[in-house]
C-alpha cells in the first residue's frame, strides 16, 4: 500500500473547545475511506483542515509525502486533493458538460486571452475538454442530460454533476462532504456505484457520511470520530460490531 493522504496528529481548538483532538490516519492511494461520527464529533472540522479550508492548532496533513498543512484550498487542488462541498455550487445556468468543463479549465493554463482569442492550440484543447466532459458526465450516469441547464436537473442529479466537475480537475484524492446528503434511496445506491467506479479508474476517495447504508456499501475503511477523538478504525463490519463505536452512536 502507498500512502496518498497521511493526518497526523491533527488538532482544531476552538477557544476552550477542541473540536478535533490529535486525530491521526492515513489514506491509501487506492479504495474509499469514511470518516463517521455522532452529530457535532468533529468531522466537518477535520475535514476542512484536510482540505485547507481552516489551519490546524497543532498537528500536520501530509500530502504524497509532502507537507501541506499550511496551504490554502486552491494549492492543494493543484497538487491533487480536491474537495466536494455539501451544499451544491453548481453555475446553474450553464449545462450540465459545461459546468464539467468549468472544472477542467481550473487545471489547464488557457486563461483569460486566450480564451477571448482562442488560438488554434485552445480550440485543439477546448475540443479535448469536451470529450472529457462528457466522458466524465457518463461515469457519473449523466450522459444523457449533458446539454441541460444544471438548474433544471434534479437535486441528486445536481450533486453527481459536482462529482464530475470535481472529477475533471483530475483529483489523485476525492474529498466528498456528505454527498448522500438529500439523496433517496435509489440515488444513493446509484451513488455508492459511482463513488466505487471513481476509486477503481485510480481516484482515492475520502468522504464524510451519515448515510451508514452508503458508508457500509461503499468503503473499504472507516475512521471513527466521536468528541473530536479518532475511537475506532477497520472494514465497515469490524467497525460496526466495535463496542465504542455502538456506545458513540447510542450514547
Ligand atoms: N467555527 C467554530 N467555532 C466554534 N466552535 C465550532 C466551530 N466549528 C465547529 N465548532 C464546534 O466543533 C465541534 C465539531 O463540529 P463539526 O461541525 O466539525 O462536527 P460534525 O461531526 O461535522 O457535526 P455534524 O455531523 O453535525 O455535521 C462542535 O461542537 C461544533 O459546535
Amino acid at each position: 500500500m502507498t500512502v496518498r493522504l497521511s493526518v497526523e496528529g491533527a488538532t482544531k481548538r476552538y477557544g476552550g473547545l477542541t473540536a478535533v483532538d490529535d486525530v491521526s490516519f492515513v489514506v491509501p492511494d487506492r479504495g474509499v475511506t469514511a470518516i463517521i461520527g455522532p452529530n457535532g464529533a468533529g468531522k466537518t472540522t477535520l475535514f476542512n483542515l484536510i482540505s485547507g479550508a481552516q489551519p490546524p492548532t497543532a498537528g500536520r496533513i501530509v500530502f504524497e509525502g509532502e507537507d501541506v498543512t499550511r496551504l490554502p484550498p486552491e494549492a492543494k487542488a493543484a497538487r491533487g486533493l480536491v474537495r466536494t462541498f455539501q451544499l451544491v455550487k453548481l453555475f446553474s445556468d450553464l449545462t450540465a458538460a459545461e459546468n464539467v468543463a468549468v472544472g477542467t479549465h481550473l487545471k489547464t493554463h488557457g486563461g483569460f486571452l486566450s480564451a477571448v482569442f482562442r488560438p488554434p492550440s485552445v480550440r485543439r484543447m477546448e475540443a479535448g475538454i469536451t470529450t472529457r466532459a462528457r466522458e466524465l458526465l457518463d461515469l457519473v450516469g449523466l450522459g444523457a442530460v449533458a446539454d441541460r441547464k444544471a438548474a433544471t436537473l434534479s437535486y441528486g442529479r445536481q450533486r453527481l454533476l459536482e462529482v464530475a466537475r470535481a472529477l475533471a480537475a483530475e483529483p489523485k484524492l476525492l474529498l466528498l462532504d456528505e454527498p448522500a446528503a438529500g439523496l433517496n434511496a435509489e440515488e444513493s445506491a446509484r451513488l455508492s456505484e459511482v463513488i466505487r467506479k471513481i476509486a477503481a479508474s485510480g481516484t482515492s476517495v475520502l468522504l464524510i457520511e451519515h448515510d451508514m447504508t452508503l458508508v457500509m456499501n461503499t468503503a473499504d475503511d472507516v475512521v471513527v470520530i466521536d468528541f473530536g477523538r479518532k475511537i475506532a478504525q477497520g472494514a465497515p463490519a469490524e467497525v460496526k460490531a466495535n463496542p465504542a463505536v455502538i456506545a458513540a452512536y447510542l450514547g
